[in-house]
């Protein structure tokens, strides 16, 4: 008997692909937005068009394209989140010169990079920028310009006088770039899209090389750069084609465009992916209500198109329960693991007992309470809020004044075994590995000494590693000591500074950066050496407790969402909000009447990503404030079925 009738709903978006080669080669090329949801297989429709535009797979107009860029040493782009990403299509696309494939940081510093003088304009008239808006807003507060506030300002006047004095910009979209004229990561992205609006020979030259711009991901591309982009296609014709790809629903970071369907211009196309390949029908019909959902404080359209699972998924288990928040960490975690007994009972799958499933906590508090490093992360936060915690794009690698204790000091500890030894030649290879031996006294006696100080530090530093009790303070003294590794400055001074930590300020009161950086080089001194190998293991990404980078993209079998606010950390995201738990706040009303983002409209959309990672069955695990008002309403909603709601008690 032919398979035939029983996957015939599979083919729904069968077309896609030639519709997309139609619009690449009209004359003039159109550019597209593709809606492409959860599971919807984009990557594979990315690579099949990008085969035939290039003449990998045989068609037509993709084969007489495919010459004219070869005849002017041109290639068509491809712009990606991750390097994982990046990895996942040149291997499916195979040798292909006619495609370049790379996250956004990598296209950018390839535009601009050599340009110095450019880079400086670009850079100081940003900041330039950020100067004027940042002291018109204080301005317009009751209190004026506090002096909390004027160091701020100051401190941005100071930069930019710094960077009139830097002759060479350098940079590496690897790895973070220390040293005179390092760049940061968002600094590579905000001097392209100024330049890229600015100076004329950049969107030639950039036209002249890549005439496709093909972007993943679009909806947490950053906007200034999408924006630049974009006023470049119009009107069409005009020698740059985008194709912009990606899931407004999916929206996690604050870079993006808060509602890319709606700024995309009617001359473009719009096609649309109406299949998630990933999920069980069960999974998929909760996603799309989560989307449609009316809910009271939401201000995000609901557009998008319905999707439709794979005919042969027709099963799925989807399971809400709710606790109360208030009760201990331990007795949380106890709560979850009768949880994921009921899941087992319920999907029949062992991996539920066997702790084969994977625990999605995103906010990074709660994963740091749960991985026990929350003083590490606490720290970290106040010493560089915007890279304590691991990003999307895989790029993050925790704040710049801490490296050495994350890179040289991780490396220096794996030297010592379990029994206090130290291994001396992967000692030595540490050293030698990060230019510590390039500048050893050349004369015998002076060398030995050294050698001698720094095995008597090493052996205070395996020391004090391996005490249990042990805090990043007292591991570091021997390091600085013996001057062991080339530190950041801020790092040594702050270590050197032996004045108390500045009091947290109270609710609402305005702190220095200078105050919040010195509470947090203080509390990183106090924090148990213990916790930063945890740190370091979340912000690889490698834990077991996922964040928002292991989700990107993935797809799991069993899937726990964990959903606590008390440990969401600050008010962006707010479960209880959605499920019922908490009544909306005045803030949020009044961001309603402005029509702007709420809490709902966030957590709405982190639900919708959580939820959709799932392929056979899902366990939601609420920890509400109010568990019986959260219970009344989500009976009200039509999400789940009465049993498929549990209470933990
Ligand atoms: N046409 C298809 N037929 C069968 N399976 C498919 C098809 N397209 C994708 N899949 C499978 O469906 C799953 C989801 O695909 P993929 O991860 O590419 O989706 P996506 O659009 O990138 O999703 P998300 O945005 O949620 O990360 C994968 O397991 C993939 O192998």
């Amino acid at each position: 008997m032919s398979a035939a009738p029983i996957f015939a709903n599979n083919e729904l978006d069968a077309g896609v692909v030639e519709q997309i080669c139609g619009y690449l080669t009209e004359d003039p090329p159109r550019s597209y937005f593709l809606f492409a949801g959860a599971g919807s297989g984009k990557t594979r429709t990315l690579v099949e068009v990008l085969r035939r535009m290039t003449g990998v797979v045989q068609h037509e107009k993709g084969g007489q394209l495919a010459r004219r860029l070869r005849m002017y040493g041109r290639s068509i782009r491809v712009v990606t989140y991750t390097k994982n990403a990046v990895a996942v299509i040149n291997g499916r696309l195979g040798d292909n010169d006619l495609v370049g494939v790379s996250t956004i940081h990598a296209f950018c510093w390839e535009l601009i990079s050599g340009f110095n003088d450019d880079i400086r304009a670009a850079l100081v008239a940003v900041k330039q920028a950020q100067l004027e808006k940042e002291t018109a807003e204080a301005r317009a507060k009751p209190r004026g310009i506090t002096p909390a506030k004027q160091r701020d300002l100051d401190e941005i006047k100071a930069d930019i006088e710094a960077l009139k004095l830097t002759d060479v910009f350098i940079y590496h979209p690897d790895r973070e770039t220390h040293g005179a004229g390092a760049l940061a990561h968002k600094h590579v992205l905000d001097a392209t899209a100024w330049l890229l609006r600015h100076r004329s020979t950049l969107q030639t030259i950039l036209k002249d090389r890549h005439p496709i711009i093909l972007i993943d991901e679009s909806q947490d591309t950053m906007k200034g750069m999408l924006d630049a982009l974009m006023s470049f296609v119009e009107p069409k014709g005009n020698g740059l084609t985008l194709g912009l790809l990606g899931d407004h629903r999916q929206r996690i970071y604050t870079d993006g465009h808060s509602d890319l369907p709606s700024l995309v211009p009617a001359s473009w196309a719009t096609p649309e992916l109406q299949m998630n390949h990933r999920s069980q029908r069960r999974i998929v019909t909760l996603i799309n209500r989560i989307w449609e959902a009316e809910l009271e404080g939401r201000t995000q359209p609901a557009n998008g198109v319905e999707q439709h699972p794979r005919t042969e998924k027709a099963g799925g288990v989807v399971r809400l329960f709710v606790g109360d928040t208030s009760r201990s960490p331990e007795e949380k975690l106890a709560g979850e693991r009768w949880c994921a007994d009921q899941m087992r009972q319920a999907s029949g799958s062992d991996a539920w007992s066997q702790g084969q499933y994977q625990l999605l906590a995103l906010e990074h508090k709660l994963v740091a309470t749960r991985g026990s490093f929350l003083d590490a992360y606490s720290a970290m936060v106040l010493i560089d809020p915007n890279s304590a915690a691991p990003t999307g794009s895989g790029e993050n690698k925790g704040p710049t004044a801490v490296q050495m204790l994350l890179n040289e000091l991780a490396q220096l500890e794996a030297c010592v075994g379990t029994d206090g030894v130290i291994d001396e030649f992967k000692a030595t290879e540490v050293f030698r590995c990060f230019g510590r031996l390039e500048n050893m006294p050349e004369h015998y006696v002076e060398r030995a000494k050294r050698f001698e100080e720094m095995l008597q530090a090493i052996s205070a530093f395996a020391a004090a590693s391996a005490n249990p009790g042990a805090t990043v303070g007292q591991v570091l003294t021997p390091v600085l000591g013996a001057n062991l590794f080339e530190v950041d400055h801020r790092l040594s001074e702050a270590f050197a500074d032996k004045s108390p930590a500045p009091p947290a300020p109270a609710r609402g009161e305005e702190e220095s950066k200078k105050d919040r950086i010195r509470r947090g080089w203080c509390a990183l001194f106090a924090t148990p050496w213990s916790q930063l190998q945890k740190y370091r293991t979340y912000l690889a990404g490698n834990s077991l407790l996922a964040t928002h980078q292991v989700v990107k993209g993935s797809e799991f079998l069993h899937v726990m969402v964990v959903m606590d606010d008390k440990l969401a950390g600050g008010n962006q995201i707010s479960y209880d909000k959605i499920f019922g738990g908490v009544q909306l706040s005045k803030s949020d009303w009044e961001n309603v009447g402005k029509g702007k983002e709420t809490t709902i409209d966030r957590t709405l959309r982190l639900l919708y990503v959580t939820c959709s990672r799932a392929q056979e069955s899902l366990a939601l695990v609420l920890w509400s404030s109010d568990p019986e008002a959260a219970l009344n309403r989500i009976t009200e909603s039509d999400w789940f079925s009465g049993d498929e709601l549990f209470v933990i008690r």
